[in-house]
Order: C-alpha cells, then structure tokens, then sequence
C-alpha cells in the first residue's frame, strides 16, 4: 500500500487538482480551458452522467494482482486511458506539451497532440521516444496544410490521425467572447511557425491559417465575428465542408497504412455506422469537452447506441467529463474500449507544469487499479455491464 510520503498531500483528487489549478492560471487562460459552449449544460451533464450508474462489486475472487493494462496501437498502455488533445498548453505551464508527452511517457500512457499545439509535432515525438503518440487534425478548406502535417507526423512516427468532426462550425463560448482571448504573442502555435507569411485573408474573409495568434471569434451563420477585429486562424479549425463522401477517402489515402484514421466527435448510432461504411479505423465518442454543441447527450448517454451500432467491429473510445477510477470503470461497463481525459491535464501542467501531469496521471491510474480490484475485476476485459446498475432519480435501480 502506499505511503503517504508518495502522495500529494494538498492533491488527492482530481477535484483538488482543479481547484488548486484555478488560482494558479490567468483569468483568460483559465476561462479558455474550463468552459463550455452557452450555458455550459452538456459540459456539466458529462460529468453528472457518471452518477446515474453504481458499480455491483463482487467479492471474494483474488484481487492480489490486478492487470489494468490495454493494447494500443500495439503499445502496451499502463491503464486504459489517454490523454485527449487540447490545443495551447504553454498558456497553462512553460512545459506545455513536451511536459504532457514526458509525463505520459513515465505513466506508459498514449498522448494525443492538438493540432494547435504550443510545441511542434517532432518535439513532442522527440520526447515521447517509444511511446505512442496520435496527431489531431482539423482538417482545413485548404487541404495542402493538412497534407503537410499528416506526412510530418508520418515521418515522426505518430501512430493514428484522429479527424475531428464535431467543428463544423466553432461553438459559442461566450467567456472567451468576453475576454477577447488571445494567444500572447510570446508563444507560437508550432506546427505552423515556419509557414510563410500569405495573403491577409482568405477565400471566407479569414485571415491565413499560418498567422501564429490565436482569437475568439464565432460564426453568426454567415461570417466570421470578433469582438476585437478579424478572427486569425482561430477559426480554421472550423470547417463546414467537410463530408465523408469528399473527406475520409481522401484521409485514408493520405495516412494509411503508416498511420490510422479515427473520427473523433461522434455522438450517435448512426454516424457510427457511417463511420464503420466509411472505414475508418475506429472512433472517439466526443462533444469536445462540452465546447461545441451546447444541449446534445453526454458522452456516456451517448455511448450505449454507438456501441449497440457498432457491434464491436472498430474500437470505441470516449472522452468527456471523466474525473475519477470509477468513471473509466463505468464507461468501460457500458461497453467503451477506451478513455481519454482532457482538462485534468492541463489542470496539472498549471499546477506544477510536467510534474502535475504526472500527478494528474497516477491519480486516476490509482483509482481505476482500486476500482476494478474492489468490483472483483481482475483485468480490463473482465469489466462488462453486469457490474453496473441505473439509478434513477428516485433511487429505482434496474439491471443492464
Ligand atoms: C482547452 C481545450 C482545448 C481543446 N482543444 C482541442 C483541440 O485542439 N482539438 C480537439 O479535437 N479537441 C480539443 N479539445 C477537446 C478534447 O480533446 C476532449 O474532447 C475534451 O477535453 C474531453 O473532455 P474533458 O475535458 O471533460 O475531459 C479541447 C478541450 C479543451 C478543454
Ligand atoms: O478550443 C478548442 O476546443 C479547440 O478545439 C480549438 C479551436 C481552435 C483553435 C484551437 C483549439
């Protein structure tokens, strides 16, 4: 058992690690990073979506040596947990994504890197060494900057592209409105730096995509707005073009065999079959962390129908709200493959930049080992829906 000398004594939690995170970021940058679209409820609903479920312990089996190990991209990984892509994470802590990649290292944990990245793609692949590493991409209306970035993480021995899909348009978030959120000019989005100066604006009345700040802004449904001015490239991670049609053969043949494709932002049945129609190599249930469409399901509401659909022909992975062991516990009951955590990682970077990572990593990576040892699970594939009961809201509990 652990001592308390191993532990953080003011962090026990991930709870804790977000509040002592809070005091230690900048208003914008804190903003930024912890809301969600309008009113906030699908970002909220993420989490509270884990309450609806209670774990059926069994008892009585051996518990000595649990295995919470997972194949992934045919790495082993230390639980079945990665650390989702979230663009800008100099603005938490100077160790900004090089930080996140050592510390995933250390834990034997996937990362996945945003695409607006405060480090480039190749020092972050540099750090990770061995361990396996997937590029989002947005995939912008001008396809040679996605093309570049796809045969730079090629090159660098990324394993998976994952496409998001839930930003057609970006969502509205109205703090970042508010504080005129800006990338300061001391840090650079790094997988464009060495891009060229262009034109001032493109075909849509955007400015190019290789400008290195970074603005709120938000479609009103027929142009670009900010409060300050023109929007920069901000909002070409928006793209309303895109189709599976046009889009995903095209991505295909680009990344593979070298590297997989995954849809990242699906949230019902039948985009997952489409997905599966379209072969893609499998598919994170997302809605962004809550940021995009304010009002749709939480993940974990959304994921019985994805999986359903799916039939276990591609992995399903899911993000969103996950806080605690117990919750990567429930989502794998209800028939997920995989999680990914976003905020909590950049919660730790602000807290003690690499070293807060690695906090926020083992945190969860104890409570899941605890988790499946006190449900009477010995491995991940042991964890399966009879171990999860509903609770509804007057206290009525029924079988899955
Ligand atoms: C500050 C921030 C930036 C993000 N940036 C990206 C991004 O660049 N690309 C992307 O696909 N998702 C991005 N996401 C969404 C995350 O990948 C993930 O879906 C989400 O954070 C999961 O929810 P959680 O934060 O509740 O764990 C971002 C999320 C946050 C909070
Ligand atoms: O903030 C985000 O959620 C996000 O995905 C994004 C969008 C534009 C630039 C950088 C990140």
């Amino acid at each position: 058992m652990a001592t308390s000398n191993e532990h953080d004594l003011k962090c026990l939690t991930i709870e804790e690690l977000e509040r002592h995170a809070h005091d230690l970021m900048d208003k914008q940058t804190r903003d930024y990073y912890n809301e969600g679209a309008d009113s906030g409820s699908t970002l909220r609903e993420n989490m509270t979506a884990y309450e609806k479920y209670r774990i059926r312990p069994r008892v009585l089996r051996d518990v000595s040596a649990v295995d919470t190990t997972v194949n992934i991209f045919g790495h082993k990984n230390s639980v079945p947990l990665g650390v989702a892509p979230t663009a800008m994470q100099c603005l938490a802590h100077s160790d900004g994504e090089i930080g996140t990649a050592n510390a995933c290292k250390k834990a034997g944990i996937v990362m996945g890197l945003s695409s607006f990245a405060t480090k480039s793609l190749e020092d972050v692949a540099d750090a990770s060494e061995e361990n396996p590493n997937v590029l989002q991409l947005y995939l912008f209306e001008d396809k040679e900057h996605s093309r570049k970035l796809i045969q730079r993480a090629k090159k660098a021995g990324f394993k998976a592209v994952f496409l998001t899909v839930d930003t057609p348009f970006l969502g509205r978030r109205n703090l970042e409105i508010r504080n005129q959120f800006k990338l300061p000019p001391h840090f650079k989005v790094a997988n464009f730096a060495d891009e060229n100066t262009g034109p001032s604006e493109d075909s849509n009345g955007r400015p190019p995509l290789k400008r290195r700040s970074s603005q709120a802004g938000y479609h009103d449904g027929e142009k670009w707005v900010s409060p300050t001015g023109p929007v920069t490239f901000h909002s070409h991670a928006a793209n309303p073009t895109l189709t599976w049609e046009k889009d995903i053969d095209w991505l295909k043949s680009e990344c593979q065999p070298e590297m997989q494709v995954w849809v990242k932002g699906i949230a019902t049945g039948d985009d997952a079959i489409l997905a599966l129609h379209h072969g893609v190599d499998g598919i994170v249930v997302s809605n962004h962390g809550g940021r995009q469409l304010n009002g749709a399901l939480a993940t974990l509401d959304a994921l019985p129908e994805i999986v359903a659909a799916v039939g276990g022909k591609i992995p399903i992975h899911v993000d969103g709200g996950i806080r605690h062991g117990t919750d990567v516990f429930k989502a794998l009951a209800l028939g997920a493959d995989f999680v990914w955590i976003g905020r909590p990682v950049l919660w730790g970077l602000a807290y003690k930049g690499q070293t807060g990572v690695e906090l926020a990593l083992k945190l969860i990576s104890d409570e899941i080992r605890l988790c499946m040892a006190l449900a009477g699970t010995v491995k991940v594939s042991d964890i399966t829906k009879e171990y999860l009961v509903k609770i509804d809201k007057s206290g009525f509990v029924s079988r899955l």
